[in-house]
């Protein structure tokens, strides 16, 4: 049987009051709705009493004003706790509300785990369902390659050191089509196998691969299609995948979101991913406040030049800190980490990271992993270009150094290994920008910690 909707409708000034009052009986009139009140979010031009009461009454509703000119966002959020709302409807519009006005209800009112309503356009949630069986924490971020698997990667081998025996649950868009178990604590996982995956049809640089090479843990692949603005999947079989993470040898799960789309799954607690390197609006504005508010860790990306200066990294940290003030914020840049020994070798590397960054990695792969890295290619996420640049520097390797993402199975590894160079494949390591912030790895072990004692509280 369907719920009674119970709506909160969101009123102006700008607007008759009759005409206010008719679409608010409309609603009422309607059987599986029940609305319980309302908020007047400012506008005089066609208001002829401003008090909360004949509003309240005229309405038929209990309605709250806004108390200064800027939209109450506080009092939405508390009048939806007050009535146990469902669903926000917005009756306003222009001029009191404009897009950004409107996106920043929307975060605040799915942060309530509630819909936000206009005449064309609904915006819900995202769906957690409740499966695990086991402590679990959610890995998601703002943007595409951002660094969510390369932290996760970070995440467990971090806790599988410490004993809390983790398992991966990724989802990508070129994930299996049935969730995958690969034993990354127990296969030799070698280029050449992954060539005869990548030969099978099977995305052999897959997130969960990447996940079990790096990390060397049990990891289980899952697919997805489509992100929805507040990061939503069209479609998925992560729920298949979490209820074969509750059967697997593990202790702990952790769910590994895929571009900005937000693994489906209710977790104990969640690390949420910012790009320094995204535009800002992406992450101040539209659903990025959203994402930012569900971290109770937030970990910003990328935080350097040429991606982000000072002034922008400073700018996102004070945003964060204002819309989510519990959560800790650690700021941080990838280094690049060669699994095997290349010392003494000359190495073609090819990675998806920004050209603008290239210097700086071959510098520090050199000066750290004293090799010689006698040409790079930043087009492993695009075939015909990768192949050009690769045939420009292979005569002259004996290492071909790649990321294990985009084409760097079914090209890079199969190009170099016919070329008779050996492959090795790069972790990226995220590592903080100096030490006023709190220690990265012990942030994640008490993160861990408080799942876990939030996962036991609830049995
Ligand atoms: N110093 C750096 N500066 C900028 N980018 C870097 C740097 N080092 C590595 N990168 C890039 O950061 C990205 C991290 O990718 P990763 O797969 O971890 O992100 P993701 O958020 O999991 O991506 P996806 O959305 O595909 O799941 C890679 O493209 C990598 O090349
Ligand atoms: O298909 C996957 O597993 C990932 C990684 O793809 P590549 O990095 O290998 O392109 O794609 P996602 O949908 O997360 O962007």
């Amino acid at each position: 049987m369907k719920a009674i909707n119970k709506m909160l409708c969101l009123v102006d000034g700008e607007h008759y009051l009759p005409v206010t009052q008719q679409a608010i009986d409309t609603l009422n009139n309607l059987e599986h709705i029940d609305v319980a009140g309302a908020v007047f979010i400012g506008g005089t031009e066609k208001l002829r009493d401003d008090s909360e009461e004949t509003y309240s009454q005229k309405l038929g509703v209990p309605v709250q004003f806004a108390e200064d000119k800027d939209i109450p966002y506080d009092i939405i959020v508390s009048m939806i706790r007050q009535y146990n709302i469902d669903t926000v409807m917005d009756l306003s519009d222009e001029p009191i509300l404009d897009y950004p006005k409107r996106f920043k209800i929307a975060c605040s009112v799915l942060n309530e785990g509630i819909s936000y309503e206009g005449p064309d356009f609904k915006f819900e949630p995202v769906s957690q369902y409740d499966i695990m069986k086991k402590p679990s924490i959610t890995i998601l971020g703002t943007g595409k390659r951002i660094g969510k698997t390369a932290v996760s990667g970070f995440v467990s081998r971090l806790i599988d050191k410490n004993n809390y025996e983790p398992c991966v649950i990724a989802m990508g868009r070129g994930g299996p089509s049935e969730p995958e178990i690969v034993h990354g604590e127990e296969l030799e996982i070698t280029s050449k196998f992954l060539l005869e995956q990548s030969e099978k049809g099977i995305h052999a640089a897959s997130d969960h691969w990447e996940d079990a090479l790096m990390s060397r843990i049990l990891t289980i692949g899952c697919r997805r299609c489509g992100g929805g603005m507040a990061g939503e999947v069209f479609l998925t079989n992560m729920k298949k995948g979490a209820k074969l993470a509750n059967e697997v040898d593990s202790k702990l799960a952790i769910f590994e979101g895929s571009g900005a789309a937000i693994p489906p799954i209710k977790t104990d607690k969640k690390i949420t991913l910012v790009g320094a390197n995204q535009p800002i609006e992406t992450v101040t504005g539209y659903f990025g406040p959203y994402r930012i508010s569900l971290g109770d860790l937030i970990i910003l990306t990328m935080c350097e030049e040429p991606m982000a200066s000072k002034d922008k990294i400073a700018k996102i940290e004070e945003f964060i800190q204002e819309i989510n003030p519990d959560a800790p914020i650690i700021s941080t840049v990838f280094r690049p980490k060669p699994l095997e020994d290349i010392s003494g070798k000359n190495v073609l590397f090819a990675t998806t990271a920004p050209e603008g960054v290239k210097d700086k990695l071959v510098q520090y792969l050199e000066k750290n992993y004293k090799c010689k890295i006698i040409g790079t290619t930043s087009h492993l996420s695009n075939r015909p270009l990768l192949r050009e640049d690769m045939k420009k520097y292979m005569d002259n390797a004996d290492v071909m150094l790649s990321e294990l993402k985009a084409a760097a199975v079914d090209v890079a590894t199969k190009d170099a290994i016919n070329a008779g160079l050996d492959v090795v494949y790069c972790d990226n390591i995220p590592i903080p920008i100096n030490d006023t912030y709190p220690d990265l790895s012990k942030t994640i072990i008490n993160l861990v910690n408080s799942a876990i004692d939030n996962f036991d509280n609830q049995i």
